[in-house]
Formats: structure tokens, C-alpha cells, sequence
């Protein structure tokens, strides 16, 4: 069967463990990020994310699993990618034993749930299979978590997998015993001689790189491990092999989005940093405080910002119904008019942190104070600097990074369009570069 010919169970799916006692739908507070897909999969599915390597191909001191970006170690990427899937009921993380208390504290630190650690092996093979035994113990004995029917095994290095995937994967594997993702191959893959020359070339177009995430029934991935000899623990790299080497599985392959690939280079954590910035830098909500001028403001820069590739929400307060945008991945711009309090700052930051919205990412807020000449010629100088610096060094201690604009009223036109550009041009680099140098800073527009 083709795995798109499995009928997807898209409409209205309710959480009703006690009629899919396999389903987890459970939602979590302040991690609201991703929109769940309304899909709902009626077997129990748990995954293994093998975490025990000590990326040597990085040349790092650290496992690059643990290196972070954006104040957060890899490994936590990864398995909020899989965490959000309401329908994943546990996450078995396998670690080297002397990164056990490392792992817990990042559990810890990000909040993470569904989650447990068990000790890795000394192969990738050995690690793998150590979180699928693990997964059949948390059966006995416990209620929260049943002995899964699937497992996804993926690496704890291949930080941006989607649920709609992760999806295909799991019902291609029940139908089959064996599912994985595969990638067309970039380079053709050539033979070598033990002399170093030409033995023979593949015709790349009969190949296939095969990547992760990949799916078993629990009984054929844990069969393989079973049967699977000390040679393929030691040198083995691919699981679908063992599937059907040992358990006669032909693995359903289906094609994956390019976004799965593997962190194995140093440069790979730059790459990953940079689609993460570009993920979280899409959507940013302007408040008015329902001034009349703000709002011209908002709408002249909602213009601007168009061309910048932003969504913009202009939006009064984040009261009643508006409080739902505390709740997803905006960044936030409060424009205040003629005055040079931040009160209005203050109240936001204390909302944000009330959501817990900046425990993953970083979050940007630029407060845009919009000030006329009248105002200048009065207090004789631009906006609390100080001020705006004390916030934000309070603000950046919750993972909140707080950055002034300073804008003046122009009755020129075109010195007025000039400027309102200016704000778009400096509001969109802050929210891309989340640069915390520029933390506090009351920047001239
Ligand atoms: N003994 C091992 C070796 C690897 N892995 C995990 O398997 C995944 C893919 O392996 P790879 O990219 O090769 O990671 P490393 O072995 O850490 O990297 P390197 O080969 O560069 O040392 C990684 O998440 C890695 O932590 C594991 O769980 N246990
Ligand atoms: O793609 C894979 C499985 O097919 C694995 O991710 C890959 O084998 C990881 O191993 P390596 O240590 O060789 O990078």
C-alpha cells in the first residue's frame, strides 16, 4: 500500500485516551509553538533518540548533541520536535553514562516531558538497542505508557523533523513492520581500490541516501536486535538492514524533506542556528495602545515590513481574545506615543513571562517610542536610554532580548517614509539576528 493511500484520520480527532488507549493528546502549558495537525494515530508510538555518539567529526570538546545555539543545547531542539506530536506517548533518550546528569538537567531546565534516559553503548547500534529494551520495560508494570506497537528511532542530531512526516513513517511501519526516510543522492557513490584508484562507480540514480526518522513494529525492531550479530553491533549502520536481514522486513522508503539532515559537521550547528533564527523570525505583532497615531505608524510599517517578508499583526492590547498571540512564536513591537514611559514595556514583559513564552527561544520585543518634535524641544533630549537599558538587562535574564527604536515625527513627507523604512529595516534585523549585544540599546530611526 502506498503509504499516501492510508486513510488519514484528519477531522476533528478528540482526545479520548480511554477510547484510543494508545493516543496521547495532551496539551502543554507555555509551549504552545506548533498547531497540532488534528492527526490522531489509534496505536501506541514511542520513540528512541540514540544521543550517546561523541561527535568527533565536529572537532568540538563537546558532543555536538550538546552544543547549544540560541541558549539551548541541541539535543532539546530535537526532542521538542518530537514532544509536540500529540500523538507520540513517550520519548526514550539514550546518553553515554557520563552525560546522564547532563541530560537530566536539560529535561529539567527546558521542561521537557514524556521523556526518560537510559545509558547508551559504545556503537550507535548498541545505543539504539539499549532505548528499545528500555521502551518494552516502561510497559510492565506501568499505566501512563503502554508497550509501544511502533517505534521511531531517530538521530538526536536531526533537529527539525515535522509531524506530517514523523506521520508517514508511523503508519507505513505498522502496514509493513519497517519503515524509513530516504534522500535523492547528491554525489555518486564510487568504489575504491585498497591502492586508492577507481574500482567501480554506481549509477547514482538507482541509490537512495537513507536518512532519519525510521519506524518499526516493537516486535520486528526488537526481533533484529535480537538476532543481530556482534558484527553488525560493531560496524552496522543501518537498521533497516537489520529488519530485513534478520526479521525478512522489505522497509516501506518514502521520501523526506531536505530538513532532515544530520548535524555531523561544525558548520552544521551554524546551519541549524541560522534555519531556527529564519523559523522564529516569520511573524511579529505591533501594539498600538489604540492611539490614532500608532496605528498610522503600524499601518505605514506594515507596509514596509511586507517587502521584508514578515507577517505583522497590528493589534491594541493583548487583552481578551488578543492574549492568544502570547501563545505562539511572535515577536512583539509596542509603539508608544509622545511618551517616554515604558510602563507599557513593563506590562508586556510581565504578560510574556506569565506565559512562559521565552522558556525555548529567545524573544524579541522592540518598544518603538514615536516622539513628536514638541516633545524633544520640552525634555530636551531622546527617551530614557537608561531606563530602557535597566529593563532589558532584567528582561534578557528571562531569555527576553528588549531593544529600543527612537522615532521622530516629521512633518516632511518623504523624511517621514524615510524614517518609518528605517524602523522596518531595524525592527526586521532584530527580530532575524536576535543579536544580544544590541540588548537595551535605544537605536535612531
Ligand atoms: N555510541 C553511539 C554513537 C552514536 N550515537 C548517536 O547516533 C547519532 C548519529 O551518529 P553520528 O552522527 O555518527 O554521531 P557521533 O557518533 O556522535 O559522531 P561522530 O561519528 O562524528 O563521532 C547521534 O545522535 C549520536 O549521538 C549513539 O547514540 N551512540
Ligand atoms: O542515516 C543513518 C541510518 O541509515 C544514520 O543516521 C547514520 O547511519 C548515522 O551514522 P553515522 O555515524 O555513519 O553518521
Amino acid at each position: 500500500m502506498e503509504v499516501n493511500d492510508i486513510n488519514m484520520q484528519s477531522d476533528n480527532c478528540e482526545p479520548d485516551r480511554a477510547a484510543h488507549p494508545g493516543i496521547f493528546l495532551c496539551r502543554e502549558a507555555g509551549k504552545s509553538d506548533h498547531q497540532p495537525s488534528g492527526r490522531c494515530v489509534d496505536f501506541p508510538v514511542s520513540v528512541v533518540l540514540p544521543a550517546g555518539g561523541s561527535g568527533e567529526r565536529t572537532g568540538l570538546q563537546t558532543p555536538k548533541q550538546f552544543c547549544s545555539f540560541l541558549g539551548r543545547p541541541l539535543i532539546s531542539y530535537t526532542i521538542q520536535a518530537f514532544e509536540r506530536v500529540l500523538w507520540i506517548q513517550s520519548i526514550m533518550v539514550v546518553v553515554a553514562k557520563e552525560n546522564m546528569d547532563l541530560m537530566t538537567d536539560i529535561i529539567q531546565r527546558f521542561q521537557h516531558r514524556k521523556v526518560r534516559v537510559v545509558p547508551g553503548g559504545s556503537t550507535r547500534h548498541r545505543s539504539i538497542c539499549n532505548g528499545v529494551l528500555a521502551l518494552g520495560e516502561e510497559g510492565e508494570g506501568t499505566s501512563a505508557v503502554e508497550r509501544p506497537k511502533v517505534v521511531i528511532i531517530h538521530d538526536a542530531v536531526r533537529p527539525f523533523v515535522e509531524e506530517d512526516f514523523l506521520y508517514k513513517i508511523a503508519m507505513a511501519a505498522k502496514e509493513q513492520g519497517a519503515a524509513g526516510a530516504i534522500r535523492p543522492l547528491v554525489s555518486t557513490v564510487i568504489a575504491t581500490t585498497s591502492e586508492g584508484y577507481l574500482d567501480h562507480s554506481l549509477e547514482r540514480a538507482k541509490y537512495r541516501a537513507s536518512e532519519m526518522p525510521q519506524g518499526f513494529t516493537y516486535d520486528v525492531i526488537c526481533q533484529a536486535y535480537q538476532r543481530c550479530s556482534e558484527s553488525d553491533f560493531e560496524f552496522g549502520t543501518e537498521c533497516l538492514h537489520l529488519a530485513l536481514q534478520y526479521c525478512g522486513t522489505n522497509a516501506k522508503l518514502i521520501e523526506g524533506p531536505p530538513t532532515l539532515w544530520k548535524v555531523t559537521y561544525k558548520r552544521d550547528l551554524a546551519a541549524a542556528e541560522s534555519i531556527v533564527k529564519e523559523t522564529l523570525s516569520r511573524s511579529a505583532c505591533i501594539i498600538t495602545g489604540g492611539s490614532t497615531q500608532a496605528v498610522t505608524l503600524a499601518d505605514a510599517l506594515q507596509k514596509a515590513v511586507g517587502a521584508l517578508d514578515v507577517e505583522l499583526d497590528v493589534i491594541p492590547d493583548l487583552m481578551g481574545d488578543n492574549a492568544r498571540y502570547l501563545l505562539k512564536e511572535w515577536n512583539f513591537i509596542q509603539v508608544s506615543v509622545n511618551t517616554s514611559c515604558l510602563s507599557e514595556v513593563e506590562a508586556m514583559l510581565g504578560a510574556l513571562e506569565a506565559a512562559n513564552r521565552a522558556l525555548l527561544h529567545p524573544l524579541v520585543v522592540i518598544w518603538v517610542h514615536f516622539s513628536s518634535m514638541d516633545e524633544l524641544s520640552v525634555s530636551g533630549r531622546v527617551a530614557e536610554p537608561a531606563a530602557i537599558m535597566d529593563l532589558a538587562s532584567t528582561a534578557k535574564l528571562r531569555n527576553i532580548l528588549l531593544y529600543g527604536i527612537q522615532l521622530h515625527q516629521s512633518k516632511e513627507a518623504e523624511r517621514w517614509e524615510r524614517s518609518v523604512l528605517r524602523v522596518a529595516e531595524i525592527a526586521s534585523a532584530l527580530i532575524r539576528d536576535r543579536s544580544p549585544a544590541l540588548v537595551g540599546q535605544l537605536l535612531q530611526a
